[in-house]
């Protein structure tokens, strides 16, 4: 690999920065590109239904700073500009605002596009990066900041003959304003803001572009910072966030940005834009709310959000996604699922002891940064298991799926049986493929015993005496036993059949445990016995509206396994 040909990013030389030490405590003013940053890297641009559909989704999400598009650029971005005002789509809270070039021709048209509007805002940008300037301007530095001069001059002169009804604000991007030598940045943008005269109730948004991200996020917030510092109308200027991914830091950079002072971040929903994207507005969303910090956005049907960006951008969110992606809120790892699953238990039981529902309580559960719930997940899909998985994930299936909460050995035994499945198939396991397991390996096994009724279960003296019918072998038998309990009658009835002593039964009960799976008077019951059978130890299983009879079906499962 040639490393040779590339340079180290310089270093932005700021020795007293104040950023380190600052923390996030609000959410910035948020301006969604979606419709234009995001939609002019698609491989298939958005139709008018489909951009109609990103605009509702952004508005109803609670995006009040929304960029529509392009309009100079093509007929399908002008006429969009047109339905949104003549349809009237655009709530009252809610700024759209259209990107341009810093050319005369493109400025009218865009102005144009806005005729009717009640307030909007202007974006205009030039490149003023060396490498720009030299390739594809060539043109000095003069001229450069001339282009931005003039550009700003005729927004103000086309908004004063198209606009006169209008509430307009100004937005000037630096292209590549991390490319730039942050003086000459500095410069252009103090002499746009000469031209724009912002004051109270006319401000200027600056808009710092990583239009490239080409340096670790602290050199960013640095320049941020630099910049800030530099502004002769800091108090009327809102400095603003453009950053896009290119070393997959993107978000890293705009929250130190953040920290260094920035007030408005602009971004895509899921990272869309040119090459690896923009800033995913999801993400920060959802950091800033996993802080405790209100993101002034809804994301309680994180799903729903998802689908219909994948519908408008005909491109699928990758299953890894922070916060959206299917897989993550899932755990397919034995150690983390056991984790998930006492963390759970653990949330239930307090909620339990406060009387109040899980959905109050602080947040805090092993591998799991946030509450599914909060956005609309559930905690089906927290726990998948496969051949990385262990007794807690399989324990988790079953009591969440269930309501059969195996006793810890218990679920050692059934994760085994599991285990040997996936090792055998490959793959995923099911929550259903896990239950066919279970009931054939537990429940439904019918030979070499069944119960068929329990006739009698008293107390005799100290001794409990039990008469019940079996079919041993298909033949229905009535056994009598008797013992401390009816569990130790069953046993002793049991270990008294020819057949026992046959083939070396001698049944000893272990441990035994039981649970109601649902409350109420017609409630089902399951019992887990752990027996030995003969020099083999396992366990059964037994559901039934009768206790008695769950443990005496017990008994049989593990009896029928050995
Ligand atoms: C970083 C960003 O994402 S910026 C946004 C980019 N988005 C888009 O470009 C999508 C919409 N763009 C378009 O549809 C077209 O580029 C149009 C309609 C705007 C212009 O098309 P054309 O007139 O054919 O010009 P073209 O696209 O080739 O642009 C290059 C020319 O514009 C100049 N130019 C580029 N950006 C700017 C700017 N911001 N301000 C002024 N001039 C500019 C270039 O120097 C070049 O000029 P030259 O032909 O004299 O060398
Ligand atoms: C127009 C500007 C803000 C842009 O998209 C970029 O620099 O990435």
């Amino acid at each position: 690999m040639p490393f040779e040909r590339y340079r180290a990013f310089p270093p932005v030389d700021l020795p007293d920065r104040t950023w380190p030490s600052q923390t996030i405590t609000q959410a910035p003013r948020w301006l969604s590109t979606d419709l234009r940053d995001g939609n002019q890297a698609l491989i298939d641009p958005m139709s008018p239904a489909r951009k109609m559909k990103m605009f509702d989704l952004l508005v109803k999400m609670g995006y009040k700073e929304i960029e529509v598009g392009f309009p100079a650029a093509s007929e399908t971005d002008y006429s969009f500009v047109r339905q949104l005002i003549e349809g009237d789509r655009i709530p009252d809270d809610v700024t759209i605002s259209v990107l341009t070039q810093a050319r005369e021709d493109l400025i009218e048209r865009s102005v144009q596009s806005l005729v009717g509007v009640p307030r909007a805002n202007i974006h205009l940008y030039n490149a003023v990066a060396p490498l720009f300037r030299r390739v594809v301007f060539r043109a000095s530095k003069d001229e450069i900041k001339d282009i931005a001069v003039r550009g700003t001059n005729a927004v103000m002169k086309n908004v004063e003959s198209y606009l006169d009804a209008t509430v307009i604000g100004y937005e000037y991007s630096p292209e590549i304003f991390t490319a730039t030598e942050l003086p000459f940045s500095a410069e252009v943008c103090e002499a746009v803001t000469d031209v724009w005269q912002p004051e109270d109730g006319r401000e200027i948004i600056l808009n710092l572009p990583a239009t490239v991200e080409m340096s670790t996020p602290n050199v960013y917030a640095d320049q941020i910072e630099w910049f800030s510092r530099q502004l002769t109308r800091r108090e009327h200027t809102v400095i603003s966030l453009h950053p896009h991914n290119d070393r997959g830091t993107a978000v890293a950079a705009t929250e130190l940005a953040m920290m260094a002072g920035a007030d408005r971040v602009e971004g895509c929903l899921f990272g869309h834009g040119e090459r690896t994207g923009n800033v995913c507005l999801v993400t920060l969303g959802m950091n800033l709310f996993s802080q405790g910090i209100d993101p002034q956005i809804d994301f309680s049907d994180i799903d729903e959000v998802r689908r219909t960006v994948e519908y408008c951008t005909q491109l699928p969110v990758h299953p890894r996604h922070p916060y959206a992606g299917d897989l993550v809120y899932t755990a397919f790892s034995g150690s983390h699922q056991d984790a998930i699953k006492k963390g759970l238990e653990d949330l239930e039981r307090q909620a339990g002891e406060q009387g109040v529902p899980v959905s109050q309580l602080p947040w805090e559960a092993p591998y799991l940064p946030i509450d599914p719930h909060d956005v609309g997940r559930t905690y089906e899909a927290v726990i998948r298991v496969n051949s990385q998985s262990g007794k807690g994930g399989v324990a988790y299936v079953l009591k969440n799926e269930h309501k059969l909460d195996l006793p810890r050995r218990a679920q050692i035994e059934f994760s085994r049986v599991i285990q040997e499945r996936t090792d055998a198939e490959g793959g995923e396991m099911t929550a259903e493929a896990i239950w066919e397991v279970f009931r054939a390996e537990y429940l439904d096994r019918e030979a070499p015993l069944q119960l068929d009724s329990v006739h009698t279960s008293s107390a005799a003296g100290e001794k409990d005496r039990l008469t019940v019918n079996v079919h041993v072998d298909g033949e229905v038998r009535t056994l009598e036993g008797t013992g401390n309990g009816p569990i130790a009658a069953f046993v002793d009835a049991v270990n008294g059949l020819e057949v026992a002593q046959e083939r070396g039964w001698d049944v000893r009960v272990l441990d035994y445990a039981e649970h109601a799976l649902s409350a109420g008077g017609d409630a089902y019951a399951a019992a887990y016995v752990e027996c030995a059978v003969g020099d083999q130890v396992l366990w059964g299983v037994g559901v039934d509206p009768n206790i008695v009879t769950a443990s005496l079906k017990a008994v049989i499962s593990a009896v029928n396994r050995a």
